[in-house]
């Protein structure tokens, strides 16, 4: 890898850890070629993905901690050599020149060259009798709490290793797609770095991407053809393209301008077709609708594994204001809905505050309002996903030997 890519990494690096931006929102650096700019993704990601075991490697070497930029350079150099395994010579010869290039670390040269030099050679060892890298305690906790110390440390193991790319077929599209396998719900899964947009079918709209426990929502609803279904809080529209696929009446709603012209650009890319409206869901009013899918804004602390940057900027204060945004997300759902129509409430979120404390505190909330037990097997999936209060609980440890499955809640109500 060259140097051009690894100094834009160590800029990622810095928006992310110092600046608490997410990756998503940090601009990407046009100069490098599409292929740097993907090097320099990946390794910064796994710099985020290992941080804590990588500084647990690199501080026996270390006098005191040094500045920012310095250490910066030692995670990066760290995950090259412990993570991916490069060879030795490289990497700390890259690192010394990062280094010197450096006006706040060209002094700090020789300390980078005799660190990495011991870490080469020792490192390797530690690295593998680390611990993966710990979630931070306002996620750990609660997870910890809800299913115990060994499915958080199985959650934890399952973030660390690049996940597979799963996509949604529209129906009757059947694209040749080498190395995909189809998974017991249906979506077809490709390896970890496939790039979809080069794939056959990808023009035509035969499919888009949606992991495979995102595509379960719209399923839980049941049969939508002809029905008329509010999408609330739609953008970018995954779940917006089933619906319509399905033959639905949609309505998509989303708070977020630019969010919604994805919807946009989506629908058009796959043919389908939805009446879009931008604007707060709190305020929508309309004819009742026979059902609705609500993908509530949340924590999105079921996507570490997309993500790997989210631990380390999203702060535990977001969850009050999220939870309670839920909530009246809710309530202002029921009085959209027919009586006895379908609603699908449903986050990306590994947090039950999020997910199944949500169903039964609105199930206390609202006379007659009862969970349409979900049937996992019959969508194909697990009985074990299946959550008291009756909705179904997805988590990254689950499906160990098919690549994982992202973090998801869901459950279906009907009103009275
Ligand atoms: C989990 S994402 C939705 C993902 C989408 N359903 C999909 O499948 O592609 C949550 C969305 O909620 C939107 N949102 C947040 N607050 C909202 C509000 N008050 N009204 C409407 N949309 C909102 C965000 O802009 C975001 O796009």
């Amino acid at each position: 890898m060259g140097l051009e890519a690894r100094q834009a990494a160590l800029r990622t690096l810095d928006g992310v850890l110092r600046e608490k931006r997410m990756l998503a929102h940090l601009p990407g650096d046009t100069r490098l070629s599409p292929a740097d700019q993907a090097r320099a993704a990946r390794l910064a990601s796994l710099v985020l993905r290992h941080l804590g075991p990588l500084d647990a490697c690199i501080a026996p070497y270390l006098d005191r901690k040094p500045p920012l930029p310095a250490l910066m350079i030692l995670r990066l150099a760290a995950a090259e050599l412990l993570v991916a395994g490069e060879d030795a010579h490289g990497v700390v010869d890259s690192a010394v020149t990062l280094a010197k290039r450096g006006k706040g670390t060209a002094r700090m040269a020789g300390m980078v060259n005799a660190v990495l030099r011991k870490l080469a050679v020792e490192g390797p060892d530690r690295f593998a009798h680390e611990a993966p890298q710990r979630l931070p305690g306002w996620i750990a906790g609660p997870v910890k709490k809800r299913w115990g110390a060994e499915t958080l440390r199985a959650i934890e193991a399952a973030h660390l290793p690049l996940p597979p790319i799963d996509l949604t077929l529209k129906p009757g599209a059947a694209p040749d797609l080498p190395g995909a396998t189809r998974l017991p719900t249906g979506s077809l899964r490709l390896p970890a770095g496939t790039q979809v947009t080069a794939l056959p079918g990808y023009d035509t709209g035969a499919f888009w991407v949606q992991d495979a426990a995102a595509a379960l929502p719209v399923r839980l609803l049941g049969d939508v053809a002809g029905l008329r279904v509010l999408d609330l809080c739609a953008a970018p529209g995954g779940k917006t393209l089933q619906l319509s696929a399905l033959g639905a009446d949609v309505t998509a709603l989303d708070l977020s301008p630019s969010r919604m012209a994805r919807v946009e650009q989506n629908l058009a890319r796959t043919g389908l077709s939805a009446t879009r409206v931008t604007g707060d869901a709190l305020d929508h009013d309309a004819p009742a609708y026979d059902a609705i899918l609500l993908d509530a804004p949340c924590t999105a602390t079921g996507t570490i594994r997309r993500h790997p940057d989210l631990p380390h900027v999203k702060p535990w204060t977001e969850v009050e204001p999220l939870t309670r945004l839920q909530m009246q997300l809710i309530d202002h759902a029921l009085g959209l809905l027919k009586p006895g129509g379908r609603l699908v409430f449903c986050t990306c979120s590994l947090l039950p505050v999020e997910g199944e404390f949500q169903v039964t505190a609105a199930l206390k909330r609202h006379e007659g309002l009862r969970v349409i037990p979900a049937d996992a097997p019959a969508l194909g999936g697990d009985s074990a996903w299946h959550s008291p209060e009756g909705g179904l609980r997805l988590r990254p440890d689950l499906w160990p030997d098919l690549g994982g499955i992202d973090g998801f809640y869901m459950a279906c109500l009907t009103r009275p």
